[in-house]
This record gives structure tokens, C-alpha cells and sequence, in this order.
């Protein structure tokens, strides 16, 4: 493996060496005017019409990468302005940025630090100290998870682990969640685990509801150990196993800590041999490939968690060293910005077509609103365009029936990700394949008013009848749309899948200026609420006195 290069000592600046400084904006560079003028151009444009025009549209704006198909040929572009979004990512620096990504440069600049998620599936090099201490948890963690998995590790009654809680919010719960959901067999003799990421009582009293104590394992996922919904979470549980099995009752072997605070797990009671630490360099929604996998890890196998890294690693190894215009995250990347910035569609909604992904969703909204979500640029100067997309969506086909009629007939545009599965044998699967393509389908192709007005005379109507209906029958359509394609839901394919939408994200943040590996937003809301906590009436806004003196009043205080 390359070592990692001097760039990791020095802030990334997104400044070549030696050259002028340089606006972070994008809405400087030469390439964004261009793309302004083509946005004129097919901003109304008919998306199906591009069809007709360019014969092998399909081939030409379809990517596979290890049998991963995206097609791109329903979003509203033509080969121009895919050009100028091309010249847009080289005047952006692009292959520089994902070079400082790689070599370990502190691309997370206002922290300081490094983003080295790709050194967890041995997709680029890391510090030789952290890779050591990342090996040596690893191997303390596939231990733990054999025990477990074969019975051996017991709780303090003397009897096997069979039920795991993950307790954890944000990127130590969403990623395992997903994955956990994806891949788990509908039957197997693997420890049950279970997700818990609410501080409202109810989460892990559901999650609770069933499950015997004395077989029951709580891994309190925190990388800061310092989150308030896991900590109360964690203090609940406490409790619980405290009322079921005795206050005296030795609890050791039912917590385990996945964290880099080890002396804060201390404090709670965690044995040090059963902290499972991350590296600083790895965000929290980009952490699910390090030790916050310690769910999968006993839930699913080792053999599902390295192959689901094998996935993480083959995106990487095709976003590392393919050309820009042949790169499927970076491709995109730029479409999702071009919808944003230039043709005004701010909205992603992604569509997985495959019930196992229906965490996949939220997955997305934390990894592209938290990484994306943000308007102060490199520079200190405030961005003059919109960043992140707003993510909605839900599993396929249920959207259809309650929140795709706005597409078909709202006045908004959205842009949409379908996720599909080729289907198997099964019937129902191959319907929920051919309603993911029909979706996709209608909702560019739309319908107009002749074509409305011929569906009701088919009907028999009265002409009186067909004029007052058919203009409630009209959808507008030219809904663009990306179609990813998996030939199979495996570990794999998932990998590939996950990584594709990280680098998506480093992608776009870095051409809109961005860092997208802090999050000084939350934490304004974490203060506020700590603040509400102490009962500092002083900062409260009148709406909150108003509401706080509300809720006591129905509380009967
Ligand atoms: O793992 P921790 O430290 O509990 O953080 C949980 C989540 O909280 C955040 O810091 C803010 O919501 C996320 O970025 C992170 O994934």
C-alpha cells in the first residue's frame, strides 16, 4: 500500500501551490456560465424528446461499474452541457481534491483533519500508528463477535448473548441499521439485533418488548460518547437490566462500547477490553465501515462485512483512477448539481425499489444533508448558489400510493433516484421491478391534454364531460430521473452502492467550496437544548416560554 503523502500536514485550502488565490465559489469559474446559457436552453426542454434526438442515448449515458448499471439518460441534459459540467469539475480542481481525500490531506479543514473512510476497506493509506491501532481493534472486535455469535460470550447469569441493542443516533445507528436490514436472512440462528436511536422512551421500550435480560448485550455506539439520546439511552438500559436481574447484579458482560472517548465508556461501567475505538479521521456518516459495524459483525458474519467492504473498496478503486468523464460517482455528482444550481430542482427523492433497503433513505438525508447542507465556503465567504438537495422517499412501491401524485401533478420539479434489483423468479419481485421502471417512465414522460382528453373518450364520456376532466387528467411529466441498477442485493453490491453516494457527496462539496465533514449546525441545536435542560430561561424566545409554560400546564405542574 502507498504511503500517505506530506499533503496530510497542511489544511487543504483547495489551492494549488504557488497559484493566485482563487474564489472557492464555482459561480466563478468559466464553466458555470456556459452552463447557465445551456440551463436556457433545457431547463423546459422535453427530456423524452432527447431520445428521439439522440439515438443510443441509453448507451451513451449509462455507467456500469462491476455489474452496478446506472442510467442517466432520463436526466435533462445533452452532451454539451455534460461537457461543461466536465470543465466545471477540472476548473474546480476535482482530481486534485479527490487526490487530497486519498493521500490523507486535511480535507475536513475546519477540524483539522484527514477523511480516511477509504482506509478502513484498504482503499488508501493511513498513518502506519492509526492503521496499527485500527488492525489491533479489529481483530479484538471479530474476536468479541465469534463469541458471541458461537454463544460463548454469556451475560452475568451464566447464560449465552442471544440479543444485541445497538443504542446509537446519527452515523453510529442509520449505516449498521441499513445494512443490518439489507442483508439479514429472513431465518437465522445469528443473535437478533435490534436498532435503538430515540431518546423517547418508547424506542427502547419497543425494542425491549420480548427480549430476555439475562441473554441481552447493549453496545452503546458513540464516537464522542458524549451524545445525549444514546447516553440516556445507555443509563435506561442500565436501569432495566438493574430492575430484571438485581441491583447487585454484575453487568459487565451485557455492555459493550463502540467509541474513541474509552474513558468516558470507563465511567459508565465498560470494561476498556470491550471499547471498540474509531480513528478520529472517520466521520460519523462514514463510520459504519470501522468499528461502528460491531452490529454487523455479530448479527451478520464476517464474511457479510468484508464482502460488503470489498464492495466499499471496488467504487473506490474505479472513483480513484477513473477519468473524470467516466466516473460514475463523479457523473453523479455533477447531474445532482446541475438539477440543483441550474435547472432549480431542488429536491432528491430516493426511490428504493427493494423493501430490504428501506433505511436506505434516511441513510442518505443525514450523508448528503449533514455532509452538504451548508453555505459557508472555504474561503470564510458565504455561497451564492444552493448546496445540498433536500432528500425525501420511501421504499417502492408504497410511495406511489400516497406522496408521487405531487410529481405527476404539483407544481414542483423533483429530481428522483431509483434504486432497483434485476429481479429473480419470484413474481411480486419482478412487479416491484417493473413499477419502479414504469414510475420512472411516466414520470418524465407525463401526459398532455390530447392524450387525456382520448383516455376519457375511451370512456364513453359526454364531450362536455371530457373537456371539464381532461385538464384535471394532465401531468406536466419531465420529472428527471437516474435508474440505479443492481444485479443482486448482496453484501457487495450494497458496498459498491454506499461508497458510490459517499464519494457523490465528497464530489459535490468539493466543487461547491464546501467542508463536508463538520456539522456546526447541530451543534447549535445540541446547545440550545442543553440550554433548555439547565431551565436557562434567560435565552428562551417568547414562543418557547410560551410552549414550555404550556406543557406544564398540561402536565398538571
Ligand atoms: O457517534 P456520536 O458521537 O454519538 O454522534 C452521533 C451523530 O451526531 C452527530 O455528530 C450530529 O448529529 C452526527 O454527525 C453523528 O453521526
Amino acid at each position: 500500500m502507498r504511503e500517505a503523502k506530506d499533503s496530510r500536514s497542511s489544511d487543504y485550502t483547495g489551492v494549488s501551490e504557488g497559484s493566485a488565490p482563487e474564489s472557492a465559489s464555482p459561480a466563478h469559474r468559466p464553466a458555470w456560465h456556459d452552463l447557465e446559457h445551456h440551463a436556457l436552453r433545457l431547463k423546459h426542454a422535453r427530456i423524452v424528446d432527447r431520445f428521439i434526438d439522440q439515438p443510443g442515448r441509453f448507451e451513451a449515458l449509462s455507467l456500469e461499474v462491476n455489474g452496478l448499471l446506472a442510467d442517466f439518460s432520463r436526466q435533462a441534459i445533452d452532451t454539451f452541457a455534460l461537457d461543461a459540467l466536465e470543465q466545471l469539475a477540472s476548473q474546480s480542481h476535482l482530481n486534485e481534491g479527490i487526490r487530497a481525500l486519498r493521500d490523507g490531506a486535511r480535507v475536513n479543514f475546519t477540524e483539522g483533519r484527514a477523511a480516511l473512510h477509504m482506509a478502513l476497506r484498504g482503499s488508501c493509506p493511513a498513518p502506519a500508528a492509526d492503521m496499527a491501532s485500527v488492525k489491533q481493534t479489529e481483530q479484538r472486535m471479530r474476536r468479541f463477535a465469534e463469541r458471541v455469535r458461537s454463544g460463548a460470550h454469556c451475560g452475568c447469569t451464566g447464560r449465552p448473548v442471544r440479543h444485541i441493542v445497538n443504542l446509537g443516533i446519527g452515523g453510529s445507528d442509520l449505516g449498521p441499521r441499513l445494512v443490518h436490514a439489507a442483508l439479514k436472512p429472513t431465518h437465522s440462528d445469528a443473535p437478533q439485533v435490534r436498532f435503538v436511536a430515540n431518546i423517547d422512551p418508547h424506542d427502547l421500550n419497543t425494542a425491549l418488548d420480548g427480549v430476555a435480560p439475562e441473554k441481552t448485550l447493549f453496545i452503546v455506539s458513540s464516537k464522542s460518547f458524549s451524545t445525549s439520546e444514546t447516553l440516556a439511552n445507555a443509563e435506561a438500559a442500565k436501569r432495566w437490566l438493574q430492575a430484571e436481574l438485581g441491583a447487585d447484579a454484575d453487568l459487565t458482560p451485557h455492555f459493550v462500547a463502540v467509541s474513541n472517548a474509552v474513558e468516558a465508556a470507563r465511567t459508565f461501567g465498560i470494561d476498556p477490553e470491550h471499547v471498540f475505538a474509531l480513528p478520529e479521521w472517520v466521520g460519523g456518516r462514514f463510520s459504519l465501515w470501522s468499528a461502528i459495524g460491531l452490529p454487523l459483525l455479530i448479527g451478520l458474519g464476517e464474511a457479510q462485512f468484508d464482502a460488503l467492504r470489498e464492495g466499499g473498496r471496488a467504487m473506490d478503486t474505479h472513483f480513484l483512477t477513473a477519468p473524470l468523464h467516466a466516473n460514475l460517482p463523479v457523473r453523479m455528482a455533477l447531474l445532482g448539481l446541475w438539477n440543483i444550481d441550474f435547472l432549480d430542482i431542488e429536491t432528491l427523492v430516493a426511490l428504493p425499489y427493494a423493501h430490504a433497503l428501506r433505511f436506505f433513505p434516511a441513510w442518505l438525508q443525514q450523508l448528503e444533508m449533514e455532509s452538504n447542507g451548508k453555505h459557508c465556503l472555504r474561503d470564510g465567504t458565504a455561497s451564492a448558489v444552493h448546496t445540498a438537495p433536500l432528500i425525501l422517499g420511501s421504499t417502492g412501491s408504497i410511495g406511489q400510493h400516497s406522496f408521487h401524485q405531487l410529481f405527476y401533478q404539483g407544481t414542483r420539479r423533483v429530481a428522483l433516484d431509483f434504486v432497483a434489483v434485476a429481479p429473480d423468479a419470484d413474481p411480486r419481485r419482478r412487479s416491484l421491478f417493473e413499477n419502479a421502471l414504469a414510475q420512472a417512465a411516466a414520470l418524465a414522460q407525463g401526459r398532455d391534454l390530447a392524450s387525456a382528453r382520448k383516455a376519457l373518450e375511451a370512456r364513453g364520456l359526454p364531450k362536455e364531460e371530457i373537456e371539464r376532466l381532461a385538464p384535471h387528467l394532465v401531468c406536466p411529466g419531465n420529472q428527471p430521473s437516474t435508474t440505479l441498477l443492481l444485479p443482486r442485493l448482496d453484501a457487495f453490491q450494497l458496498g459498491q452502492l454506499l461508497a458510490l453516494y459517499e464519494h457523490k457527496t465528497f464530489v459535490q462539496g468539493w466543487i461547491w467550496g464546501i467542508n463536508s465533514f463538520d456539522q456546526y449546525g447541530v451543534e447549535l441545536g445540541k446547545e440550545m437544548a442543553r440550554s433548555l435542560a439547565a431551565q436557562d430561561d434567560t435565552i428562551h424566545d417568547p414562543a418557547t416560554v410560551g410552549l414550555l409554560a404550556a406543557a406544564k400546564r398540561m402536565a398538571g405542574d
